[in-house]
């Protein structure tokens, strides 16, 4: 098994059906990944842990999904100079609006690129971490490459919305 280029990281096992977006795009593109649960709040210890042997371990990118209170992109952003992806999951008493701006404004030299809410950031966060790694890995921008023609293909193939 090749070693993990990117890690997929959540708050909570409830954020999986939102996560899955992100891995299933990794795994699509034929990006090694690992997948973890890893909180800020209930496991502070585990993410410092994670965060410090990031680079070592040889990730290349963090993607990191939480809601509510949504702390763990920001601290892991904090703790690692791997770039961090937050992906912001919809929360059920403000939508994601909380996640969203927990992850979005971090103060200034502590970067999180932040994606949409829900399965369409996440998606596209998978996405991003391909062309992050597409310069040094021929065959992710080739299928990355194959992804976008075939997207564009589908497009222009059903180009009347009233048809089926
Ligand atoms: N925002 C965070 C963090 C964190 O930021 O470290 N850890 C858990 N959570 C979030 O709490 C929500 C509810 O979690 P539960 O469903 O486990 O109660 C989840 O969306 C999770 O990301």
């Amino acid at each position: 098994m090749d070693k993990p280029k990117v890690g997929v990281v959540m708050g909570s096992r409830s954020d999986w059906e939102t996560m899955r977006h992100a891995a299933e795009k990794l795994e699509q593109l034929g990006i090694p990944h690992e997948v973890a649960v890893v909180s800020a709040h209930r496991t502070p210890d585990l993410l410092f842990e994670y965060a410090d042997q990031a680079a070592g371990r040889g990730l290349r990118a963090i993607i990191a999904g939480a809601g509510g209170a949504a702390h763990l992109p920001g601290m892991l952003a904090a703790k690692t100079a791997v770039p961090v992806l937050g992906v912001p999951v919809q929360s059920a008493a403000l939508n994601g609006l909380d996640s969203l701006l927990s992850i979005v404004q971090m103060p200034t030299g502590v970067p999180v690129a932040t994606f949409a809410i829900g399965k369409a950031g996440a998606a596209n966060a998978g996405l991003f971490a391909a062309a992050l790694l597409a310069p040094e890995m021929p065959a992710v921008a080739a299928a990355l490459a194959r992804f976008r023609r075939e997207q564009t293909d589908t497009v222009l193939a059903h180009p009347d919305p009233r048809q089926p």
